[in-house]
């Protein structure tokens, strides 16, 4: 087993940040913990490093105990990479000092020519051969952010702990820098722990994702599982934005209240079949001018490049649409229907 995190509690005074957690990924598999701010995303990944101690529960790792109430492993012996949304990088040390600082430490048993290998592969992996005499004042965002990778992967580590590592940069280098947190996570095969509030990024990156609210886990499952299959209202739309349609089922059938939008060969989680609740994203509603589906108002619409954010308003709700549709304007009589995964 790679990380077991068990019964896990953290308290800040009379506060629970985290509430009886319990989890586990085997080793080699990336995590994704997703969640809006203030959900203990932060207190989980500080306790799994050992910066914070625990009220309750343990983490272990390869069967051996890192944190319980009465004992910490100290930091400086667990074999953790760890990168920050900040950086966290020296102004007055070179890309390549900071690749080797790690090396430094008592805990690293590699010889004189093995660290040498180490801090090269590292500095190579992250493509910064070129520049390793810079200093970060003479980097961009995207290439100070790979000498904190570099530095956290020298060492082998089996545990790699990320924190909103992508946070601080641009829209257009977000997305190159995923690959680069891929190929880290295909050199090392290390046990990585990504944090994030970015939905998109999670499902892009992660073998396994755990969605938290409120100190607690409201799904863990594969990025698949929670966005095709979401189980409960606050996964459905913070992850995928669903709408949650309020009508009813029959056996596998829902109906809105109207009776004319109508869902069928959706998998539905058995929650919102209780509650009578159809959870549909904004990529399964068609817009149409056809007048047996539900009858609603656009009120906004924003293009995007690739497709169109449309707001309908329907009786009293706003419902989202994806659609690359563009002749709806905002103030048109529309109708909505199911679109069926093809
Ligand atoms: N040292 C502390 N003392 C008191 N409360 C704390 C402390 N650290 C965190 N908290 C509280 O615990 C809750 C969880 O914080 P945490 O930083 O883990 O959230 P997060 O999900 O990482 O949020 P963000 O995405 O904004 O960083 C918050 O309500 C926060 O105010």
């Amino acid at each position: 087993m790679g990380l077991k995190i068990e019964n896990l509690t953290k308290k800040f005074g009379d506060f629970t940040a985290i509430n009886n957690i319990n989890f586990s990924i085997n080793k080699g598999e990336f995590l994704a913990i997703l969640g809006p701010s203030g959900c203990g995303k932060t207190t989980m990944l500080r306790i799994i490093a050992g910066f914070e101690k625990t009220t309750d529960g343990t983490v272990s790792y390869d069967n051996q105990v890192l944190t319980s109430k009465d004992n910490t492993v100290p930091v400086e012996k667990r074999s953790l990479g760890m990168v920050f949304q900040s950086f966290a990088l020296w102004p007055h040390m070179t890309v390549r000092e900071h690749v080797e600082f790690p090396l430094k430490s008592k805990r690293c048993k590699m010889n004189q020519e093995e660290k040498k290998k180490a801090a090269d592969e590292a500095i190579e992996a992250m493509r910064l051969t070129s520049m390793q005499d810079r200093y970060p004042g003479q980097l961009s965002g995207g290439q100070r952010q790979r000498v904190a990778l570099a530095r956290a992967i020298v060492e082998k580590p089996q545990i790699l702990l990320m924190d909103e590592p992508l946070s601080a940069l641009d829209a257009e280098l977000k997305m190159s820098m995923r690959r680069e947190i891929q190929d880290i996570h295909r050199l090392t095969n290390a046990t990585i722990v990504y944090i994030t509030h970015d939905q998109s990024e999670a499902l892009a990156l992660a073998d396994k994702i755990i969605i938290m609210k409120d100190g607690e886990i409201e799904q863990m499952g594969t990025p698949e599982e929670i966005y095709q299959n979401p189980k409960t209202e606050f996964v459905a739309t913070f992850v995928s934005k669903s709408n949650l349609m309020e009508g009813e089922w029959e056996n596998d059938i829902f109906h809105s209240k109207d009776g004319k939008f109508i869902v069928e060969n959706k998998k539905v989680d058995e929650y919102f079949k209780n509650r009578n609740i159809c959870p549909v994203r904004p990529d399964e509603i068609i817009i149409t001018k056809d007048t047996d589906g539900t009858e609603g108002v656009v009120v906004n619409r924003q293009y995007n490049g690739r497709e169109n954010h449309y707001t309908v308003k329907a009786g009293d709700v706003d419902y989202k649409i994806y659609s690359s549709d563009t002749e709806y304007h905002t103030g048109d009589k529309v109708y909505l229907k199911y679109r069926e995964a093809i």
